[in-house]
């Protein structure tokens, strides 16, 4: 498997000796979209901060695009968008895209054209103009990602993409974070948003106390609490519930609940319950939530701080 990040080793101890990272190691694949997960203080942006070289870590050994973490002319293939992000405002919208245009020293013309790109995709062409200081919140949110990819970059943070924006503009920021994916490109989101995380990423992992608690493939985490969940229309009758509950199944009105990893183990109960002439409304498929994976992880891991 191709890696756009590769961590062997980040420790960060903050001055005063308070450990923020105790030695992590995290693997990002290639065009993937990433969410890394945690509760507030987990040091999430400490890690993309050290990985940035925004901030510099006690220890870190990896690579990020094939070169070892911190290489500079790798950092210009790599965009960012941080927590909070604040822009002077005097400027407007297209300003801003301009002057990071030239700080990752993207050459004038094409500056110009991706200025009047980024803004569309970002839905903010109408805005471009208008000065920073005019807008809301989730407007200057999604100008921070239009500057975030100003540079074209192979690999993108988002620290907390959808902070402030509206529902309608959730929805654009995960179809912009689609679309990047099907263009190869690796986006990695830190985010406290469970459900928003679980409809745009295919890799995760859970950062708890500063470890990583948690890594794998969304569907591999997810398939762990998998389980069938049949109803009955109306209360399954005493003598069935009494067979069930002995077979090991848990009966609760008219749902039943079958911990299984293949559909074979439902078919039994079917069986019995058709016997029964008893109608079946629903057999459905139910998997571990994000949210389930996530509190347990941090459960297990230490004291919750609440996300
Ligand atoms: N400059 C600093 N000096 C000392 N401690 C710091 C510093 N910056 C962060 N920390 C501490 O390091 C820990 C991790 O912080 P970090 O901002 O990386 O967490 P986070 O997971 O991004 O949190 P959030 O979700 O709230 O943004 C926190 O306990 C924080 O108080």
């Amino acid at each position: 498997m191709s890696l756009a990040v590769s961590i062997d080793y980040l420790r960060k101890v903050y001055r005063g000796g308070f450990e923020a990272l105790a030695g992590i190691s995290l693997q990002v694949p290639r065009g993937s979209v990433f969410g890394l997960l945690g509760p507030n203080g987990a040091g999430k942006s400490t890690m993309v901060k050290s990985l940035l070289t925004i901030l510099r870590p006690t220890e870190c050994r990896g690579e990020m695009l094939g070169r070892p973490i911190g290489h500079r002319a790798t950092l210009a293939k790599v965009g960012f968008l941080p927590e909070h992000a604040k822009f002077p405002d005097y400027l407007t919208g297209a300003q801003v895209i301009h002057f990071t245009a030239g700080l990752a020293k993207v050459p004038s013309a094409v500056a110009k054209r991706r200025t009047g790109e980024l803004l569309e995709r970002v839905g903010m062409a109408a805005w471009a103009d208008k000065r920073v200081g005019t807008y809301s919140k989730g407007m200057k949110q999604r100008v921070g990602l239009a500057q975030a990819l100003v540079n074209d970059p192979e690999l993108v943070f988002l620290d907390e993409p959808t902070d402030g924006v509206d529902p309608e503009g959730r929805i654009e920021i995960r179809k912009l974070i689609e679309t990047m994916r099907a263009e190869g490109k690796t986006v990695f989101v830190n985010s406290h948003l469970l459900a928003e995380v679980e409809q745009v990423a295919d890799h995760v992992a859970i950062l708890a106390r500063g470890r990583i608690v948690e890594s794998g493939p969304m569907s591999v985490l997810t398939s762990r609490g998998r389980h069938y969940e049949v109803r009955t229309e109306g209360p399954v009758p005493l003598g069935l519930r009494d067979k069930f509950l002995a077979a090991g199944w848990k009966v609760s009105g008219d749902r039943i609940d079958i911990e299984a990893d293949n559909a074979a183990a439902v078919q039994p109960v079917i069986d019995a319950l058709r016997a029964e002439r008893l109608m079946i409304r629903e057999v459905k498929e139910a998997r571990l939530s994000l949210e389930d994976l996530f509190l347990s992880a941090v459960k297990t891991n230490g004291k919750e701080n609440g996300i």
